[in-house]
């Protein structure tokens, strides 16, 4: 293995590390941390824990005798601002002083972009940064949508036959997939902090939203309704889309039905769409969105790109990005 396959190894680590914790640190990011000794063994492992704290480099350092030679792999720039809630971990790291500090992406809160390396490199450490930084910041999405568009992460999930229906005309839904996609399904909302569905979803299907895989039941996000009637307790009302920002989510989890998912691509709030396909016709049922105000196929092109493709039992899988 070269040092740099090396390296992408243990940042790869070290950002599966950090999806730990996605969904459970808003407004913070899901930050994964990994050390290795001088002969490339892990002494230290962290991720970002609920709430926000102990950071991730916090909790790996804790883990360690000495970090001499060490080389540490962090996905996101150690912080640099002065915190009553923990330590700054640009200063635990000059304090233990390992040999290399190894970052995917630069951190940009204003209270540490780019002080965090300074303060590294001023105590000797050797810093490297920008390793893996797309897939690392994929893995913080929702810090990084509120940083750059001050806007949560946005994900569209369908649920469809192959001919594109979400539902039979007289509304019934249940079930399209199979388990084992909607299993996975319980694994998004497990990252998300808020679910969204329709007045109509929430008439028609009575969700519970629920995170139902066992172990994880206490990983349920909060959940929302968009429309204009009563709001159920224990419901977040949305009179509009665009309310989501005003909520404390940093990852929106949007189960439908098609008004609902078609409102949020017309107000441009879709980062990503997960693309459910069981192998079964509808034919006259609910196509999966209502209109999304498209007047010219050609702009319809160029919008996504296909980001994974898997198979969950009889069920295909498409996660798309937006271009
Ligand atoms: N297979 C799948 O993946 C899924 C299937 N379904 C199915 O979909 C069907 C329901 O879908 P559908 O009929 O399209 O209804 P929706 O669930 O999308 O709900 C529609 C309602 O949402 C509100 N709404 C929509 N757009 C806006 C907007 N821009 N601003 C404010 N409020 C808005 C309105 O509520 P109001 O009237 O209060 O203003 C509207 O009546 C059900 O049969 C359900 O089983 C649902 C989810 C997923
Ligand atoms: N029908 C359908 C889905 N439907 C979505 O799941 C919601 C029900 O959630 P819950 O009550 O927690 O099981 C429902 O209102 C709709 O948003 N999802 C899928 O993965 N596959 C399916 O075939
Ligand atoms: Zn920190």
């Amino acid at each position: 293995m070269t040092h740099l396959e090396n390296d992408i190894r243990w940042m790869q680590a070290a950002i599966a590390l950090g999806e730990r914790s996605k969904g459970l640190t808003a407004p913070s990011p899901s930050v994964g941390c990994i050390i290795v000794n001088k002969d490339n063994q892990i002494i230290g492992r962290g991720w970002t824990q609920s709430g926000g704290r102990p950071h991730a480099e916090a909790m790996a350092l804790s883990q360690c005798q000495s970090l001499k030679g060490a080389t540490v792999y962090v996905t996101l720039e150690p912080c640099a601002h002065k915190s009553n809630r923990g330590p700054t971990c640009s200063d635990s790291l000059v304090a233990a002083l390992p040999e290399r500090v190894v970052i995917a992406c630069r951190d940009p809160d204003p209270r540490t972009n780019g002080q965090g390396i300074s303060k590294m490199v001023a105590a000797g450490i050797k810093v490297e940064c920008g390793l893996l930084e797309k897939q690392a910041a994929q893995s913080m999405s929702g810090f990084f949508s509120r940083q750059l568009k001050a806007r949560p992460y946005v994900t569209l999930k369908m649920a469809t036959s192959l001919d594109g229906c979400i539902a039979l005309e007289n509304g019934e839904s249940q079930w399209i997939t199979g388990e084992r996609a909607r299993a996975h399904a319980h694994l998004e909302r497990m990252r998300s902090e808020l679910i969204v569905v329709g007045r109509k979803t929430l008439e028609f299907d009575k969700p519970s939203l629920n995170v139902r895989l066992q172990g994880l039941g206490d990983r349920s996000p909060k959940k929302a309704v968009l429309g204009h009637g009563e709001i159920p307790s224990g419901w977040i009302g949305l009179r509009e889309p665009t309310d989501i920002i005003k909520t404390t989510a940093d990852h929106v989890l949007i189960e439908g039905g098609a008004k609902t998912a078609a409102a949020f691509l017309k107000a441009d709030l879709v980062d990503r769409i997960l693309l459910y396909r069981a192998p079964i016709l509808i034919g006259k049922g609910l196509h999966a969105l209502a209109d999304i105000g498209l007047t010219n196929l050609s702009e319809a092109h160029h919008r996504w790109h296909l980001k994974e493709r898997r198979t969950l039992g009889n069920d295909q899988l498409e996660a798309y990005l937006r271009i």
